[in-house]
């Protein structure tokens, strides 16, 4: 599903990036995992388009990321992201579906509020939601337009406990989506990912989740 190649990536004189390798296959949940400034931002970036590619291949869905028809493959939830603080959390789904296409599926944008434990709150400004209800209503968003791949930047990033485990549940559930997930803890990739690919000195090593976990289970975090 996702075939990084050769991908090396500098900024000035610094490689971030150095050759790097990276096959995420159909359904799998990965966390891409690293200690700060390892370059998980800078390969996602890259393998959205966001950082031009200089070097290697990428390939999404068996599609070039050069190519503008791998986007519909593709849903990006950065880790900081812009909602409508004006707006209630339906009329934020409306907008965005409505960037998708002028006939907005009614539906599914119940479907998605539902999955997120939103629906009741669908008509409150916001600006009223905690942080765990704005990050479940990008993940809303980011639901709503049905990709195949799903890239997440930290996605429980200043959760609480209790709003973490509901994120995590959610995208537990989407067994049927192939997740790349930056990510920090080793609670939440033990308990969503099926895989990790770890970056280090701008190479991936990637490994089963129990692997992983055996290998580096005395660190407590990537912090
Ligand atoms: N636009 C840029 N210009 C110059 N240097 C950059 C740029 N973007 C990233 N870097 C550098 O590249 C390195 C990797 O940064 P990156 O943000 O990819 O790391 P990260 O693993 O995502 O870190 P974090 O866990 O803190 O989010 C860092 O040393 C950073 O300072």
């Amino acid at each position: 599903m996702i075939q990084i190649k050769n991908v090396s990536q500098s900024f000035q004189k610094k490689k971030v990036l150095d050759d790097v390798h990276l096959s995420v296959d159909k359904y799998e949940r990965c966390a891409l995992v690293g200690r700060n400034g390892a370059g998980k931002s800078t390969l996602i970036h890259t393998l959205l388009g966001l950082l031009p590619l200089k070097q290697g291949t990428i390939t999404l869905d068996g599609q070039s990321n050069k190519k503008q028809t791998w986007k519909k493959n593709v849903s990006y939830l950065p880790e900081k992201f812009h909602l409508y603080q004006n707006l209630t959390g339906i009329e934020n789904m409306q907008f965005f579906a409505s960037l998708q296409s002028k006939k907005m599926n009614d539906e599914k944008i119940e479907e998605k509020l539902r999955m997120v434990s939103l629906w009741e709150d669908r008509s409150k400004q916001i600006s009223n939601y905690s942080k765990g209800m704005l990050q479940r209503l990008g993940l809303a968003v980011v639901l709503y337009f049905d990709s195949e791949i799903i890239i997440l930047d930290e996605p429980t990033s200043g959760l609480d406990p209790i709003g973490r485990n509901e994120i995590l549940s959610i995208i537990k559930s989407l067994t049927n989506k192939t997740i790349l997930m930056a990510s920090h803890h080793f609670e939440e990739i033990r308990k969503v990912c099926t895989h990790v690919a770890y970056l280090e000195d701008g190479k991936i090593t990637k490994y089963t989740t129990d692997e992983f976990l055996e290998k580096y289970a005395s660190m407590e975090n990537f912090v």
